[in-house]
Parts: C-alpha cells; structure tokens; sequence
C-alpha cells in the first residue's frame, strides 16, 4: 500500500461498524458536552452551541452499527458571518467537526480529528439553522471513519454541505500530555497526573 492509500479518507475493506457502547447514551438521547469549555457544544460565550442527539439510520434492533449516528442543530448566528449575511466556511466546518466528533465517541474512548474534508454545495444564510446527521462508516485499529451532511432549516431542508473525516481514538495521556494545565485541573485531573504525563 502506497503512503497517499493508507492516509486516504476512503473507508478500507476491512473495517468494521461496532455496536454502540453500553454506557453511550440511546437513540434520541441528547448527547451531553464532552468538555464544559467546548467552544462546539458547552454553553459558553464565543462557542457555536451546537446541540447533537444520538440517531439511527441503520434499522432496527440490535445489529452492529445500530444508533451509531449523531443529529445536530446549529443556528447561524450573525457572529459567524463570512461573506455579508452568509455563514464564514469555517464555522461550517466547526458545525461538521463537532457532529462528527461526537460519533466515535458512542462507541469507544476519546478520539481526535486527523483529517476533516469538506464539501461546500450550497451558501448559508445568517438565521437560518443548520441540521446536520454524521454516521460510522467503519473502524480499523484506531481509525474511525466516519461522514456527514448539513441542511438548511430542516432535517430534510436543502442539502449545503458534506464532510468526511478520520478519527484516531486517543487515551487520557493525549490530553495529560498537550492540555493547558488550568484546563485539565478543572475537569478534575490532578496537577501530580499531569506532571506524570509529560514525564
Ligand atoms: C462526545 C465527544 C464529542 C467530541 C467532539 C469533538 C469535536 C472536536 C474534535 C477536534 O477538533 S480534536 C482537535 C483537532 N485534532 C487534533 O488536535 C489532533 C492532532 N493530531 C494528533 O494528535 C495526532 O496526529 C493523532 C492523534 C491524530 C495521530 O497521532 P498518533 O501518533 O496517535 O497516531 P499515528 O500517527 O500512528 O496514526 C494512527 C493511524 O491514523 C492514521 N492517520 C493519522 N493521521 C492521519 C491523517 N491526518 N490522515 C490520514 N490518516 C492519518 C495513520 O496513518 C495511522 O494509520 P494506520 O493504523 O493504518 O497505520
């Protein structure tokens, strides 16, 4: 396999879709912020406010990949404009980070993004809301492939943006290691922890 192949976004023929984890919240449930400073989804002053639920696109029952899927809200506030009353393309862009953040996480541990493709197909207008829906495409070792459309002001409005992107799940170490400490120590990790992780 050539470098280009292994880093490519395209979901390998070996992955997998895993069930959701036991602990993750159910289909329909509102998924909680992650982190209280989240400028994607904690209610802080400067964030996008984005609300996400767990979703199910794939059917019934209790079959592998089943409500691993995200649904999110987001209104387009004036403060992310870009071009005179339409949305900045990176605030999209942080709309599908986010949505398609908080899909991996339904199955496994903390995961980061590694690569983020974006596909602008239609202009957002301030006021508006954007819906958006991610789902797993597959997993292979640590990667989770995942992918995701946005709408205009309904679930089922006109479609103005896709995205695909590769997760790698990281442990606690990651965060330890790179977090600003004041940040760390105040979702409650000890400043020994810290010291610990960047040796
Ligand atoms: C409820 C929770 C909601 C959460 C929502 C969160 C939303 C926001 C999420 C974010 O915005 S996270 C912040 C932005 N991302 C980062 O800061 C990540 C910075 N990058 C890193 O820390 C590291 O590069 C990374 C952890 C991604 C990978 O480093 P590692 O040393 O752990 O792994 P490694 O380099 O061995 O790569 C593991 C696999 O991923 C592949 N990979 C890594 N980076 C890649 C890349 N950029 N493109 C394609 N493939 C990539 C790599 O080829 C390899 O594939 P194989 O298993 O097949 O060998």
């Amino acid at each position: 396999m050539t470098q280009a192949s292994a880093r490519s976004l395209d979901v390998p023929a070996d992955a997998t879709i895993p069930s959701r984890h036991p602990k993750a919240p159910g289909v329909g449930e509102r998924i909680p912020p992650h982190n209280p400073a989240c400028r994607g989804c904690a209610d802080v002053p400067g964030g996008i406010h984005m609300e996400s639920w767990v979703d199910d696109d794939r059917g019934e029952g209790g079959d592998p990949g089943v409500g691993v899927a995200v649904r999110s809200r987001m209104a387009v506030t004036d403060d992310m404009q870009g071009g005179p009353g339409l949305i900045h393309g990176g605030y999209l862009m942080a709309a599908f980070d986010e949505c398609l953040g908080s899909v991996a996480p339904l199955v496994t541990r903390s995961c980061v993004t590694a690569r983020l493709e974006t596909d602008f197909r239609a202009p957002v207008p301030v006021g508006t809301t954007l819906w958006l829906r991610a789902r797993l495409d597959g997993v292979l070792r640590r990667k989770y492939f995942v992918s995701a459309e946005a709408r205009l002001d309904s679930e089922d409005g006109p479609l103005v943006g896709t995205a695909r992107a590769l997760f790698v799940q990281v442990d606690l170490q990651h965060f330890l290691r790179h977090g600003r400490a004041e940040d760390l120590e105040a979702i409650g990790a000890s400043a020994e922890q810290i010291r610990a992780a960047r040796g």
